[in-house]
This record gives structure tokens, C-alpha cells and sequence, in this order.
């Protein structure tokens, strides 16, 4: 459960207050997610989610996050809106937390994608890839390949209690991705969590994105190679290429690969699970047991990870130049 800050009612509507949303009627903590503690919330107005910004949040980063969402938005792209205050705030302060309150996307997650929604993925990445090329606000990856040393070293000796040798080997991986990260590909913003948790689907079609806080400037391919780790295994680890193929493909429909980021797909796929591996490892080992938020898996990313590592080329994802 992600609701790391608990919201009085009478400080709920005092904040509710300086918007044009009608009264408060109900509102209550949302379950999912591991970042930032999210309401739902009914007023007179409508029903809006209400987002306290958490650890991994910073302040500063905040008017790059709400200024892509509203470009975005504004480009077409169905995806939550800040809610703007009397004043003109998109940002405030609730319960000593940043808050801000945004519009209700209607739609679901998958939580077993297909072929066909794994295809409409990669669809909807290089429409947003292309949309933000012409955003004007910059953040650098803090969970770029720069960051990740600082995350194992963070998790000091007691990477090993997850599994024996595991701080040997993501050090040996970590030097590997630190001396051959590809350079001078395409870059631009992306969205660095699209995860099926974070992409809505209505009526059997894509319907909206949520979730742009770790979006930054970065190698476009990089995201896809996110979404590959995140969509295209099954629940027993195994890659499925049929799902790997339509993401990729659908990626391609949108927007043109070149041969170099395909061919950097693998290396980058294995940066993909890097980083994933490693803040859930730091979560696993941080998170205080009794804490009300559902840890992720570290394992899951260590088994992407060394499938990654044993890809030799694009076609063992499926696709081809
Ligand atoms: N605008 C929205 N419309 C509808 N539901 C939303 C909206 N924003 C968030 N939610 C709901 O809240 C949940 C958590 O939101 P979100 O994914 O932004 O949180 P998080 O803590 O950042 O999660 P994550 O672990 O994916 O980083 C979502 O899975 C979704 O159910
Ligand atoms: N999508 C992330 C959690 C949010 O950062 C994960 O599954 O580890």
C-alpha cells in the first residue's frame, strides 16, 4: 500500500479550499503504487486523485513533471491534469508533503498484457517520445547509469542476503554498463516507468498514461528497452518474443528505429533491468518491515537481468534490422 502520509479531513478541505472543486465528500488512500501516497477523492466538482510527493520525489522537479503532463495533454496525449487553484497553483502543500491534485483518468491496467496491448505500447511510447520533443523544460536521469553505483553501494553487504554472490555479480554488471554504455543516440524525454500498472486501457483500447515522475531526459531507446523488461515477461520468467515483437514493432510504426539503437536494444535492455533490480534491491533492504507498502521483487529483475545478459543479438528478441 503506498500511502506513506496519512491526510486529516479538516486539513484535506482547508487545502480543497482554494479550488473550484466543490466540497469534500469522501476521499480515501489508494493501495497501489510504492512512490508517492495517492487519494482518491470525491467533491462536488468530480473525482480527482490527490498526490502527496514522496522520498524520491524532489520539489524542484515538480514543475517539469506537472509542465510535461499539461504539454502532453495539450499535444493530444490522454494523461492526468493538474487541477489549477483560484490563484492560478498547479502545486501546493498538504500534511508538511508537496501535493497536488489532478483530474481522474477513466480505465484500467492489465495485469496479464497481450501481444496486441504490448503492440499499443509501444505504440503510445513513440507518440509520446515524439510529442515531448518539443517540450522546453530539461531533468537529467537521477536513476540514469551515473546514479546506479550510488544505489548499490547503498545497499551495502545485504544485497547477499537476497541471494549469495548477487553484490559481486551486479558490481561486475554495473562496471560492464559503466564502460559500454552507448553514446550518441537519439535522446529526448521519456517516460522511465511504463510499467502496465502506468498505461490505462478502456473498451479494449489504450486509453491514457499516468505516472511521469521519473520521466527525464534520456536515450529514447532506453524507455523502450524499459518496457521491454516490464511487458514482455510471463509470470514464470520466461521472454515472450511474441510480445516482445509487437512492442517493438509498434515502437517502430510511431517513430523509426535506426540500425544503432537496435543494436544497442540489448545493451540498454540490460541497463533496464539494472535499475530496476537495484531500487527494489535498496527498497528490500530499507523499507522497514512493518511499513504499510508492498516491496517489489528484486528477484524478478535479477532473472530479467541475466536474460538480458545472455541475449546475443535483436534477434532474440524477436525482431530484425
Ligand atoms: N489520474 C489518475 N486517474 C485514475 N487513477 C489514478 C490516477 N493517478 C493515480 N491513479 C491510481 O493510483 C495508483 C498509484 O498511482 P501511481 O502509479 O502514480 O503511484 P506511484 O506510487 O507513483 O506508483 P509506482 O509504484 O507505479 O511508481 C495507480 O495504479 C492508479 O490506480
Ligand atoms: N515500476 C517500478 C516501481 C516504481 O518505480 C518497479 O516495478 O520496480
Amino acid at each position: 500500500m503506498a500511502v506513506y502520509t496519512d491526510v486529516g479531513e479538516a486539513e484535506l478541505a482547508g487545502f480543497l479550499g482554494r479550488y473550484d472543486c466543490g466540497p469534500l465528500l469522501s476521499y480515501k488512500g489508494i493501495a497501489e503504487g510504492v512512490e508517492n501516497s495517492n487519494f482518491l477523492l470525491r467533491a462536488g466538482g468530480g473525482t480527482f486523485i490527490l498526490t502527496l510527493y514522496e522520498k524520491r520525489v524532489d520539489r524542484d522537479d515538480l514543475p517539469f513533471f506537472v509542465g510535461l503532463m499539461r504539454h502532453l495533454a495539450s499535444r493530444g496525449l490522454n494523461c492526468p491534469q493538474p487541477v489549477v487553484t483560484r490563484d492560478g497553483e498547479t502545486l501546493g502543500e498538504l500534511a508538511g508533503r508537496p501535493a497536488a491534485l489532478f483530474t481522474f483518468l477513466e480505465g484500467m491496467w492489465s495485469r496479464r498484457p497481450h501481444a496486441d496491448q504490448c503492440r499499443e505500447v509501444g505504440v503510445a511510447l513513440a507518440q509520446l517520445h515524439d510529442l515531448a520533443s518539443d517540450f522546453d523544460l530539461r531533468r537529467p536521469n537521477a536513476l540514469g547509469v551515473a546514479g546506479w553505483r550510488q544505489l548499490l553501494d547503498g545497499c551495502g553487504p545485504r544485497a547477499d542476503d537476497v541471494e549469495d554472490g548477487l553484490r559481486d555479480e551486479l558490481d561486475a554488471e554495473l562496471r560492464f554498463l559503466e564502460e559500454n554504455w552507448p553514446k550518441g543516440l537519439p535522446a529526448g524525454v521519456i517516460h522511465a516507468d511504463l510499467f502496465p500498472d502506468n498505461v490505462f486501457f478502456l473498451s479494449g483500447e489504450l486509453s491514457g498514461l499516468i505516472d511521469f515522475y521519473f520521466a527525464c531526459n534520456d536515450i529514447l531507446a532506453y524507455d523502450l528497452a524499459i518496457c521491454l523488461c516490464a511487458w514482455c515477461f510471463e509470470q514464470d520468467g520466461a521472454y515472450n518474443v511474441t510480445k516482445g515483437r509487437a512492442l517493438i514493432e509498434g515502437y517502430r510504426s510511431a517513430r523509426v528505429l535506426s540500425a544503432a539503437e537496435l543494436a544497442a536494444l540489448p545493451l540498454l535492455a540490460r541497463g533496464a533491468a539494472l535499475r530496476f533490480l537495484l531500487t527494489r534491491l535498496y527498497d528490500w533492504i530499507h523499507v522497514p518491515a512493518n511499513s504499510f507498502v508492498t516491496k517489489k521483487d528484486p528477484k524478478e529483475y535479477l532473472r530479467k537481468s541475466r536474460f538480458h545478459r545472455s541475449v546475443r543479438s535483436i534477434a532474440d528478441y524477436g525482431v530484425h534490422e
